[in-house]
């Protein structure tokens, strides 16, 4: 007996994760059309990014050479500035914020990939998202789960690799298990879905867990 349907996902603030490669932005689209179709006001945004300042630092993160403290730091500076001038207003006024990448991609690449210090990848994260409700976290986090060595064949001919895409296969296997660590620390938010499969495959993974949900 499927549950009754629960309410739309309006308010709600859902994230996509996981490896570069791993097939994000491939299903955004569908699942921001899935509820605009519906009616419901869905802001589609992206980390670093979505304002204009943070997109100004996200172009140095991706571009500049830095230490991991540097790089840091403007990551969340920029997180700082979406959730004031964008994530907040937006589910304040009962939108669906869709966000490629949030802090779990913080605790994956800076601290798992480059062995960042988590303590005070913590302690960023709880200056930076604390709000009148507690911490700001999504409500749903979508990670699309790939063993690296298939994304790099994915990203050969995909797209010209900024600092990130240029690490080593090595320094993928660490993120990935950065993604792991925070699965396996907060399993009532992450879902997760086998990105190894064919992308109808994959859909038809984020269509039935939605529905499951009544989203
Ligand atoms: N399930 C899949 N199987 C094979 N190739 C895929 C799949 N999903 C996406 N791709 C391809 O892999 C590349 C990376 O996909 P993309 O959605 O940009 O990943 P991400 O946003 O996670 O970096 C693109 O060329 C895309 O067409
Ligand atoms: C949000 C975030 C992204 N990143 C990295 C992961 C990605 O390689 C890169 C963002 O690029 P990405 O999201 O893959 O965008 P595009 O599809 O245009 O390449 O930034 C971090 O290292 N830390 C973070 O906190």
């Amino acid at each position: 007996m499927s549950a009754a349907p629960l309410a739309p996902p309006s308010g709600r603030f859902i994230s996509f994760e996981g490896i570069d490669g791993a097939g994000k932005s491939s299903h955004l689209d569908a699942v921001a059309e899935r509820w605009q179709r519906r009616g419901l006001e869905v802001v589609r945004t992206r980390e670093p990014g979505g304002t204009p300042l943070a997109e100004t630092l996200r172009d140095l993160v991706l571009h500049q050479g830095m230490d991991a403290l540097t790089e840091a730091l403007l990551i969340f500076a920029a997180r700082r500035n979406h959730l004031q001038q964008c994530i907040a207003p937006a589910l304040e006024r009962g939108a669906v914020v869709l966000c490629d990448r949030f802090t779990d991609a913080t605790f994956a690449y800076q601290g798992a990939g480059r062995g960042f210090d988590l303590a005070v990848l913590t302690t960023l994260e709880s200056w930076v998202q604390r709000g009148p409700g507690g911490l700001r976290q999504p409500d749903l986090t979508l990670w699309f789960d790939l063993d690296p060595a298939v994304a790099a064949q994915r990203l050969v001919a995909a797209r010209t690799p900024d600092r990130f895409e240029r690490q080593d296969e090595a320094f993928f296997h660490r993120v990935r298990d950065g993604y792991r660590a925070r699965f396996e620390a907060q399993p009532e938010r992450f879902v997760r879905i086998d990105a190894s499969q064919s992308r109808d495959q994959v859909a038809v993974q984020i269509a039935a867990m939605l529905a499951e949900r009544g989203w």
